[in-house]
């Protein structure tokens, strides 16, 4: 069950009370969830296999993301990358581009232009990037153009991105600009593509200034998460993508957060079952927050928890050397000992909150390069920031609760960085 989370008396604190899903009736052979609050939206349901004639035999779930006519399908399952049904269903045209980087093209690229080029219907063109964060830039975004336009691709063709969120987010910027928008479909392979960026269309790049500054909200015709491919993906990352998970639990679901207390040691042994609930659970709380707020006027702010000192130390340190969930760690951490301060949580949500990032293996430290001025300086520029006032979302209330505010004693803002930067 959700949260309702807790309101504030500041005109400028927005009430994020979050509706509450529950199990309804099944359909088919499956489940579906449905908000069980005043909007009755289907966020989320199972789908009736025979829908898909070759469907391989292993089962999958759908996750809707309910946004009217550019509403869209999440599957989940294992295989479901050799399943063309799949995803031809959701490639109109003649044309695609497959777009993927150095690292996991000779993991899954062959599969992927297999399965889109079974009908016998579409031309597959490629395009390979170098990997990393810091190939997240205009410059390389261009080279993805030039691919588009050497193969003299038209507007009915369909982008598709194969990875992990650096590849997300840069094809998705693509398609939304290449001929003012193309078709757009996600294969993410990485837990962090899984549980949050393939969803809810937020596409960009960086700018060496800061992070995913230039960039389009422009939704995917489908994601189409397949399990399979997590078994390649190294440690390290694997944990950066459970801080967006725990993410969830902090700022909307507190059963959920529990659950991932009870079950982080199946969850770090990569247990199917457990990673696919984690998956699930996941992609329908970002489901039923993108549904409420696409273009983030307010609630969508929440899915930022963390992230605004985050993306200070992934800029500050250098594109790449800290991973995306390493830095989120550490911000939710800073976010949790600051609610605390102010005396917003008890120290028991921040005590639970370390525990938990720390059996993921993340950090819940600040970088020794960051001084107390670089993060100043870097929060400044955050997209949140209003009229030059930094916006933060911290935790309110009981466990699942939080606000999205500028309303905070500023003295609390510079104790957290003190207590936290360790260097100048
Ligand atoms: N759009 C959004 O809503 C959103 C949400 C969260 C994060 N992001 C962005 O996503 C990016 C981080 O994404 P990420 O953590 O997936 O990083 P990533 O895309 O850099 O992938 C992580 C690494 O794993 C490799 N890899 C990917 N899949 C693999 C697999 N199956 N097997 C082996 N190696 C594999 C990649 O080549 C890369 O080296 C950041 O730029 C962040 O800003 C965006
Ligand atoms: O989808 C969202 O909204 C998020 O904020 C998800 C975040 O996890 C993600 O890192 C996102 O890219 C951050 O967006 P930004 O607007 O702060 O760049
Ligand atoms: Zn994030």
């Amino acid at each position: 069950m959700s949260r309702a989370l807790s309101s504030s008396s500041s005109p400028r604190c927005l009430d994020l009370r979050s509706p509450k899903y529950s199990l309804a009736a099944p359909i088919c052979r499956a489940s579906r969830f449905r908000i069980s609050a005043s909007r009755k939206i289907q966020v989320a349901s199972t789908v009736d296999r025979r829908c898909f004639a070759s469907a391989p035999p292993e089962s999958f779930s759908v996750v809707n993301v309910d946004l009217g006519d550019r509403s869209y399908p999440i599957y989940i399952g294992s295989g479901l990358l050799d399943n063309s049904d799949l995803i031809r269903k959701h490639v109109p045209g003649r044309t695609a581009l497959v777009v993927t980087n150095e690292t996991i093209a000779p993991l899954y690229l062959e599969r992927t232009v297999a399965a889109l080029e079974s009908s016998g219907e579409l031309r597959v063109e490629v395009v390979i990037l170098p990997d990393g964060e810091q190939h997240k830039n205009i410059d390389v975004l261009m080279r993805i153009f030039d691919k588009a336009l050497e193969a003299q691709l038209d507007r009915q063709t369909t982008f598709v991105a194969l990875g992990g969120g650096v590849i997300g987010d840069m094809t998705g910027f693509a398609a939304a600009s290449y001929q003012r928008g193309v078709h757009f479909v996600q294969i993410p392979t990485t837990v962090m593509s899984m549980v949050d960026s393939s969803v809810g269309g937020k596409t960009g790049v960086n700018h060496p200034a800061g992070k995913n500054m230039i960039g389009a909200f422009y939704q995917p015709r489908c994601v189409l998460v397949d399990i399979d491919t997590l078994e390649t993906l190294p440690d390290r990352e694997f944990s950066s993508g459970l801080a967006e998970v725990v993410k969830y639990g902090l700022i909307r679901d507190d059963e959920f957060f529990e659950w991932q207390e009870a079950n982080v040691e199946k969850l770090m042994a990569r247990e199917a079952a457990t990673l696919i609930h984690a998956i699930e659970k996941s992609c329908i709380n970002k489901a039923e927050v993108v549904a409420l707020d696409e273009r983030e006027g307010g609630v969508r702010a929440t899915l930022n928890l963390g992230h605004t000192f985050g993306h200070a130390i992934e800029t500050g340190v250098g594109y790449g050397e800290w991973l995306h969930g390493e830095a989120v760690s550490v911000g939710i951490i800073m976010a949790a000992f600051m609610s605390e301060r102010l005396g917003w949580i008890d120290q028991s949500i921040f005590n639970r909150t370390k525990t938990l990032l720390e059996k993921c293996r993340l950090p819940v430290q600040v970088p020794s390069l960051m001084t107390k001025q670089l993060f100043m300086n870097l929060m400044a520029i955050d997209k949140k920031s209003d009229n030059g006032q930094v916006r933060l979302i911290l935790l309110r209330g009981e466990l699942g609760g939080c606000v999205f505010t500028g309303e905070f004693d500023r003295l609390k803002l510079e104790e957290t960085l003190d207590n936290y930067v360790t260097s100048g």
